[in-house]
């Protein structure tokens, strides 16, 4: 389901020396997409998502996010306008518990009323905080977390500490959320879940989705469009059966990618 253009990028351009990572790249994602981003090791894939987080300038073109130019926003101010990002190394506060780590992330909002709200636990900040701490129950369950929010973050296995850190990323809900490798690490069982709390984000809650993933089977299960970059330009772009059926796709890429 698809509504609004929540992120849309045109005219991408990102040289490292003589390297052209990205050569007049374009995307539109809307409110409630899920959209797969593949291609080979080198293709730009990381730098576009560099690009469109705001860790790093393009040379060329624009991002806007909900009609806004945030091209020469920095990543807060973006994560302002509601977008949210996953690295492939994970990033939970270890020493915390889960559920603290879903917390801290919903707490750069502020509670209203400053230091002596604190002070006083007005009612109005009592209020926000039980609506923080169910949202972080219900993501959580969303995420197969149940029964491990009191654990050390930094003590959860590989697959379960990628899947907090896909809860802690949309704790407070995203607008555009971009995942950066989120099935790996993760077991066939986690993997579904991931997939149906992912699609859940999208339609419940209209957040757009991007995401990297090496698990071609895993991205053209969940997405219902794909962008195939390749030498830093877009190959293709279509639904799935679009994209497993163009012969370029196949020679550049899929020939030799598992799924
Ligand atoms: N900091 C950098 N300095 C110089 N070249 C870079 C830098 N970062 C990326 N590149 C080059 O830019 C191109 C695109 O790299 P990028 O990491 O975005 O590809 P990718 O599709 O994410 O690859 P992978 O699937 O291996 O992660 C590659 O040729 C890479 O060597």
């Amino acid at each position: 389901m698809s509504g609004a253009p929540a992120l849309r990028a045109e005219g991408i351009g990102v040289r490292f020396g003589g390297v052209r990572a990205l050569d007049d790249v374009g995307i539109t994602l809307c409110a409630g997409e899920v959209r797969g981003l593949i291609g080979p090791n080198g293709a730009g894939k990381t730098t576009l998502f560099d690009v469109l987080s705001g860790i790093r300038r393009p040379d060329a073109g624009s991002v806007r996010l909900d009609g806004v130019d945030v091209t020469r926003h920095s990543p807060v101010r973006r994560a302002r306008h509601g977008m949210r990002r996953t690295f492939q190394r994970q990033q939970l506060f270890g020493q915390l518990t889960v559920a603290d780590n879903l917390l801290v992330a919903q707490e750069w909002r502020g509670g209203g009323g400053g230091l002596a709200a604190d002070l006083l636990a007005l009612p109005a900040r009592r209020s926000y905080e039980r609506a923080r701490r169910e949202r972080a129950g219900k993501v959580l369950a969303d995420f197969g977390l149940d029964g491990r929010g009191d654990a050390a973050a930094g003590t959860l296995p590989v697959g379960r500490a990628r899947m907090a850190e896909l809860a802690r990323a949309v704790a407070d809900p995203p607008r555009v959320l971009l995942l950066d490798e989120p099935a790996s690490g993760t077991t066939d069982d986690e993997r579904r879940r991931l997939a149906s709390a992912v699609r859940r984000l999208a339609e419940d809650e209209g957040c757009a989705v991007l995401l990297v993933e090496h698990d071609v089977a895993f991205v053209m299960e969940l997405c219902s469009r794909v962008l195939v970059l390749d030498l830093g330009r877009v190959l293709a772009e279509g639904t799935p059966a679009e994209v497993r059926a163009d012969r370029r796709v196949r020679d550049a890429y899929l020939g030799s990618a598992p799924g």
